[in-house]
């Protein structure tokens, strides 16, 4: 993590798809803990994969978990987001590879996005049978409306970066990651000047009702959590989500 004039690159490092598994969330956590501490003046949060920005969720962790893990990880996961969504320094997204689900909600968590062209990024977890849990699709309306929201989460959309910057779900298209990351840099200099309690406050402001909604139901969003993935039909539909992925790959 890099710290240059004050502004870190979280370069995600997980390969092959930087999937969120508990022990990538809790670095994760701690990175964005450490950089507040440090008083860092923004963030760039990127992938090392040169096609995936973060495949989302690892999935393995919702397959035939034993029930204090998957607690483990979904807290775990609530954590992470909670700071990253509330983090006092500026925050961008450069998105230089896929971003489906988890992933997707990762960037939504950034105040701003820039994406590489030819990827695909979008909550497409009702493709899987799953749902995608109020506070994702809270960050999904944030970014782009009620109505545009609502179509996206229903059909699971995963939108190609063209359909992304039109819909509002991304701020630019750079042509490659060493673009994509001079355009964030881009950004956090514009915020540079600004006043930096006036900054937070308003941007603190404007998430509040996101962040309160899962701050006062955390034990009822594990509760939901848990419910879903221990019904038998879930289970099958993952087991048979991850067959696909992997013959994919054979
Ligand atoms: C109530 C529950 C709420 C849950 C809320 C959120 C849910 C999520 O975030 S669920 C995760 C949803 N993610 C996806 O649907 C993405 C799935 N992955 C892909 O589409 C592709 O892998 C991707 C486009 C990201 C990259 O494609 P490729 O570069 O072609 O890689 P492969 O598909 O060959 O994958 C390589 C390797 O990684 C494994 N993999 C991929 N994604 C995941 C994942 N999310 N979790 C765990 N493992 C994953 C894939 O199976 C391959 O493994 P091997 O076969 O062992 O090599």
């Amino acid at each position: 993590m890099p710290l240059k004039m004050g502004v870190a690159t979280v370069t995600m490092n997980r390969p092959p798809v930087n999937s969120l598994n508990t022990e990538h969330l809790e670095t994760l956590h701690r990175t964005f803990i450490r950089l507040e501490n440090e008083k860092c003046r923004g963030m760039i949060l990127t992938s090392s994969s040169p096609t995936v920005f973060s495949a989302g969720l690892d999935i393995r962790e919702m397959y035939k978990p034993e029930l204090e893990k998957a607690r483990k990880f979904w807290r775990t996961l609530q954590d992470m987001w909670l700071k990253l969504y509330s983090s006092p320094y500026p925050t961008v997204a450069a998105i230089n590879g896929h971003a489906p689900a988890g992933g997707c909600l990762l960037s939504l968590s950034c105040e701003y996005r820039v994406i590489v062209p030819k990827v695909r990024m979008g909550l497409n977890e009702t493709q899987l049978g799953i749902v995608a849990p109020q506070w994702f699709q809270d960050c999904m309306r944030n970014a782009i409306g009620e109505r545009e929201a609502e179509k996206a989460l229903i059909a699971g959309r995963m939108f190609s970066s063209e359909e992304a910057l039109k819909v509002g779900l991304v701020d630019e298209i750079a042509q490659n990651k060493e673009e994509c990351i001079q355009k964030a840099e881009a950004f956090l200099a514009s915020q540079a000047n600004l006043p930096m309690l006036a900054r937070k406050t308003v941007k603190l402001g404007f998430r509040h009702q996101t962040l309160s909604r899962l701050l006062t139901g955390r034990e009822a969003d594990t509760k939901i959590f848990i419910d879903y993935i221990f019904q038998p039909k879930v289970q099958k539909g993952l087991e048979m989500y991850l067959q696909s992925l992997s013959k994919k790959a054979a």
